[in-house]
């Protein structure tokens, strides 16, 4: 088993916000949390990376990541896992970009503080990996302001730099929220296909059940801080037993009598 979580509770300040987690998931598989907004799955995935707001705090429960329980890292060994074991991918990774900086500086920065590689093998590798997110014209990327790309492609540039040192684990939250229809499947195909390379395992927290049920092997439904439903995803879709998960898929439109839900 790559991660295993067990009777998560998480509190910020006094406020018991999410309680008694549970998941596990192996190695190349995707698990998609889905809920409500504010039912506590952002809360879940950055628990489980170390990087809760500072008034967050776990109370409760375990976390084992290839066996060792991460709730027990020094700063040293989050700094490790994050970044090359696991790595994260947020709404609009765009944002995380320095805005008066190249794509490329940032980029070969972020890979030297993670590798031994020279300047111009970091340069190189940079551009290999744009081009496997679908980027056209890696060269011009590497020199483009982030303001310069599209959100699409700012987004590509986020998973390229998140995939670069093929993580175990990709939490990805809402990653694709910010971009239009047509954007949102390719980038999410993309990301797929390059996990499914890499074996990579991926979390992600989607309020949307569609790209949920296309994504992943697991699914998780949340409420107010609790699972209401977890097993796989296929099964879940086709009976699904809590009365909140029935009320999330009786949202997804029909087409021609089945559930759009791909
Ligand atoms: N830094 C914080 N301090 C106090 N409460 C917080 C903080 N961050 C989140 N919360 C509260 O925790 C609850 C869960 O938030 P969380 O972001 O995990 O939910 P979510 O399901 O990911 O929602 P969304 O889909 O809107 O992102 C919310 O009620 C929110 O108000």
């Amino acid at each position: 088993m790559l991660i295993e979580v067990s009777e998560l509770s998480v509190s910020y300040a006094e406020h018991e916000i999410v309680r008694n987690v549970n998941l596990s998931l192996d190695a190349g598989e995707i698990l998609a949390i889905v809920g409500e907004s504010g039912s506590g799955k952002t809360t879940v995935i950055r628990a489980i990376l170390g990087c809760l707001p500072h008034e967050g705090r776990v109370t409760g429960g375990r976390i084992l990541f290839e066996g060792r329980n991460v709730l027990e890292n020094t700063p040293a060994e989050w700094c490790r896992l994050c970044g090359t074991k696991a790595a994260m991918v947020f709404q609009d990774s765009g944002n995380m970009l320095d805005p008066i900086r190249r794509i490329g500086s940032q980029f070969v920065e972020y890979i030297r503080e993670h590798s031994p590689l020279t300047k111009q093998e970091a340069a190189r590798a940079a551009e290999d990996m744009l081009r496997k997110m679908h980027l056209p014209n890696p060269e011009n990327i590497m020199k483009s302001y982030p303001f310069e790309l599209s959100g699409g492609m700012r987004q590509r540039v986020g998973v390229a730099m998140a995939m670069f040192f093929k993580p175990r684990l990709l939490l990805a939250d809402e990653p694709t929220s910010a971009l239009d229809v047509t954007t949102q499947a390719q980038v999410v195909k993309e990301m797929m296909e390059i996990c499914r390379k890499d074996k990579t395992a991926i979390i992600i927290v989607t309020h949307n059940i569609g790209v949920a049920a296309y994504m992943s092997d697991k699914l998780i439904v949340m409420q107010a801080g609790r699972v209401v439903e977890s097993g796989g995803t296929d099964e879940i879709i086709s009976r699904p037993q809590s009365a909140y998960t029935k009320e999330l898929l009786a949202a997804v439109p029909q087409v021609g009598g089945k559930r759009y839900v791909g």
